[in-house]
């Protein structure tokens, strides 16, 4: 364990980390600036999970955590190493998203391949072999072709292959990525015993549903940036620059006339957007709980108590009545919705 590494559990340390693609080439025509002041910290034992779209950075920073390519500005340092460093890429593991195993072996054969290129030795390689097979659920179809493995178990095959040197740090491209649901879950079932058994996972995905079901500890980014970073169980709440806000479920009962229940659309323009406009997101917009009664309930971020305000008055004032109206905790899909509209979208370059 080097010395910066003993002063702190950081396994990914990323500090205002730069990469600009330098265009002018025949293909490319200016600068892609893929990641703009990017920081984020990864604990051991964490499974961080990077979440964004297309586009957002998330496989150039792996590139850089991994050494591929170099930043053009800031930190990133693995077990308190540089990133890139010969002793840190002898601790990491890599899946990438498509791993291409040779039709012709077998996965013990593949193994075998692998444990070689990380230097093992024999005796080595069959031992780990025997113990990887077992762990992504392999034991007893290790003599068979891969060529007859479903993608679910290539995709398993490549987290054994990654684990051959028993790395510290297992980074996973998109683990899975254009996987089955049957596939998907047992990827998952293997991250989760990884994690059980202590290893620190990196995993990037632009799914936030696996996200949730496997990662401990998030980043999300779009356009080169992280927007919000933290334990999962926590970012489904307010972040920091929210502080002020109040998230709101609103539920109320319109009066209306000859039975003509009053569309969502007229509460949406005619009551409520006036009233919000600037100062209040949707979280969701007006659903019509009972429509003969005009009944409905939406859910509201106002980043001011005077938005809440008007919005109380303007139900009252059209001689509607309030029915609920009670705090709400954002879940974690609000919370990227949000942030993903509310990002001034500055798409590289
Ligand atoms: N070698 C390169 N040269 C120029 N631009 C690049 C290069 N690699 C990536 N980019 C650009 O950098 C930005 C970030 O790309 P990156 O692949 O890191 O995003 P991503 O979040 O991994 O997206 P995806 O999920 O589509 O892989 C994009 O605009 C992309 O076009």
């Amino acid at each position: 364990m080097s010395r910066s590494e003993a002063s702190s559990s950081s396994i990914i340390s990323v500090d205002a980390l730069e990469k600009t693609y330098r265009g002018g080439s025949f293909f490319r025509r200016g600068d892609v600036h893929a990641l703009r002041g990017v920081s984020l910290h990864a604990e051991r034992g964490q499974v961080f999970g990077l979440l964004g779209p297309n586009g957002a950075g998330k496989t150039t920073l792996i590139k850089i955590l991994l050494g591929v390519i170099r930043s053009t500005g800031g930190r990133a340092s693995l077990f308190g190493l540089p990133a890139g460093s010969t002793e840190a890429r002898s601790r990491v593991g890599y899946l990438p998203e498509s791993l291409r195993v040779d039709r012709h072996h077998t996965a013990r054969s593949a193994l075998r391949f692998y444990g070689k290129l990380s230097r093992l030795d024999s005796q080595t390689i069959t031992r780990r072999s025997d113990e990887l097979l077992a762990v992504v659920g392999l034991e007893g179809r290790d003599r068979e072709s891969v060529k007859r493995f479903s993608k679910g178990m290539l995709q398993r095959l490549g987290l054994a292959q990654a684990l051959m040197h028993d790395p510290d740090l297992l980074i996973l491209d998109e683990p899975t990525d254009g996987l089955d649901p049957v596939g998907r879950t047992e990827v998952r079932r293997v991250i989760e015993r990884l994690r059980d058994a202590g290893k620190t996972i990196f995993l990037n995905s632009h799914i936030l549903h696996e996200v949730e079901l496997v990662c401990s500890h998030l980043a999300i980014m779009a356009g080169g940036n992280v927007l919000a970073t933290g334990p999962i169980a926590e970012m489904g709440g307010r972040s920091a620059a929210e502080n002020e806000s109040i998230a709101i479920e609103i539920e109320f009962e319109l009066p209306h006339a000859d039975g003509d229940a009053i569309s969502n659309e007229d509460v949406l323009s005619q009551l409520l957007a006036p009233a919000i406009s600037g100062s209040v997101q949707w979280l969701s917009e007006p659903i019509d709980l009972e429509c003969s009664r005009s009944r409905y309930a939406c859910r509201l971020l106002c980043h001011e108590q005077a938005a809440l305000d008007e919005i109380v008055d303007r139900v009252r004032g059209t001689g509607g009545s309030l029915i609920r109206l009670l705090p709400h905790r954002q879940s974690l899909e609000e919370t990227f919705m949000r942030l993903m509209e509310s990002q001034v979208y500055v798409a590289a370059p």
